[in-house]
């Protein structure tokens, strides 16, 4: 262990990160010579939406390379339902049994983020979006969330660290605001300074009432002004933001956008989606519920078997010609016109098919579009 309560990678990629049964199983299996050729597929039985996005396989692709396995998988920023075989594992079980809290821990975060940013997209219409959660959790798993938030669809997110090609969004913290004798010298201050590439989005609300804060931002040089306050207002928040709109209209200011942030829910969004101009969304996402994804064999020895409750058998995924999805045994023929969702991404230890970060975010914004015109 180092300075910090962090697994290194090392220890992640050597199977060192995993639930003790695994090792003491490994020494019995190992000691009766028992290691048989086992498919397993990775489902869930229970979502908290009636969808979820599928994110992490980069992650477990990369943990994958180099053991004497084959993984199919559905792409990243594919929307799954629940009993779906979003990826499966075959080889011999000793040989990447070790792996599978690793793999679970990265397909189960990963996709309760994506699929939480996803859900927020779609309730945020034409709403601008942004990742403001890394704040939420272990600084160390930053890029992942980051990562995921932008596959499921935010149009930017806060933290530096975030993988290349995220677009960077933020404003200024109260500490800011504070450091100044007044909010008027720190929004002049930061309309100076700050590079011109940075939006001028002033946070009102340290001192005084938002109303008056923002009409004063906006003399100051906002473009628009950041309320931080949902959280507190207590159910006021449509009508504050009501009448912030209404005094800088007043002003002359109806170019001025409102930015709402301050522990905003889906349900948040939808409220203030037709009043507020861009959500900074923190914990909704980050914090989101981890999809309870496990992974089970349903083929030993080429021998449909699964445990009590789970579907026996290698299945592949369909998107059918009219617009619906089947789940078929791999054995079954494949629907007319019917699309395959998972395919080959490891052969043998070799990486086949590798994960891009944008395509699985395309595939997200372009399933929510189809979302959104069905209503
Ligand atoms: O509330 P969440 O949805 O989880 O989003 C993250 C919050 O963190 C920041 O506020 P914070 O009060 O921590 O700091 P700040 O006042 O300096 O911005 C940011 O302004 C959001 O309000």
């Amino acid at each position: 262990m180092g300075r910090f309560q962090i697994v290194g990678e090392d220890a992640i990629r050597s199977g060192k990160c995993t639930d003790i049964y695994f090792e003491r199983v490994a020494g019995v299996l190992e000691a009766d010579d028992v290691n048989p050729h086992v498919t397993m597929e990775v489902t869930a039985a229970a979502l908290p939406d009636p969808w979820g996005v599928f994110c992490g396989l980069d992650d477990v692709i990369r943990l994958l390379e180099g053991l004497p396995v084959d993984v199919d998988a559905m792409p990243e920023g594919s929307v799954f339902s629940r009993n779906e075989p979003v990826l499966r594992i075959s080889g011999r079980y000793r040989d990447f049994a070790v792996y599978e809290t690793a793999i679970l821990g990265f397909l189960c975060h990963a996709s309760g983020v994506a699929s939480a940013a996803a859900h927020i997209r779609l309730a945020a219409r034409d709403r601008p979006v942004f990742s403001f959660g890394s704040r939420r959790q272990h600084p160390a798993i930053a890029a992942m969330i980051e990562r995921a938030a932008w596959i499921g669809g935010v149009d930017a997110a806060s933290n530096t660290c975030a993988p290349e090609g995220i677009p960077l969004a933020g404003t200024m913290p109260h500490a800011f605001v504070m450091c100044y004798p007044q909010p008027e010298d720190a929004w002049r201050a930061f309309a100076r300074e700050a590079g011109p590439e940075v939006p001028r989005i002033m946070l009102c609300d340290t001192l005084s009432d938002e109303k008056v804060e923002a009409v004063r931002a906006a003399e100051c040089g906002a473009t628009a002004v950041r309320l931080d306050t949902p959280r507190s207002r207590r159910g006021d928040m449509r009508a504050i933001i009501e009448e912030v709109r209404w005094e800088l209209d007043v002003h002359g200011y109806s170019d001025v956008k409102i930015f709402l942030s301050g522990g905003l829910s889906r349900e948040d969004v939808v409220a203030y989606r037709d009043v507020a101009d861009a959500f900074g969304i923190g914990g909704a996402i980050a914090n989101a519920p981890v999809i309870d994804f496990s992974l089970d064999i349903v083929e030993i020895e080429g021998r449909p078997y699964a445990k009590r409750g789970k579907r026996s058998g290698v299945k592949q995924v369909y998107a059918t010609a009219g617009g619906g999805r089947v789940t078929l045994p791999l054995t079954a023929p494949a629907p007319e016109g019917a699309t395959a969702l998972l395919s080959p991404h490891v052969r043998q230890g070799a990486i086949v098919a590798r994960p891009n970060m944008d395509d699985a975010r395309e595939r997200v914004l372009s399933r929510l579009s189809g979302l959104a015109r069905e209503g």
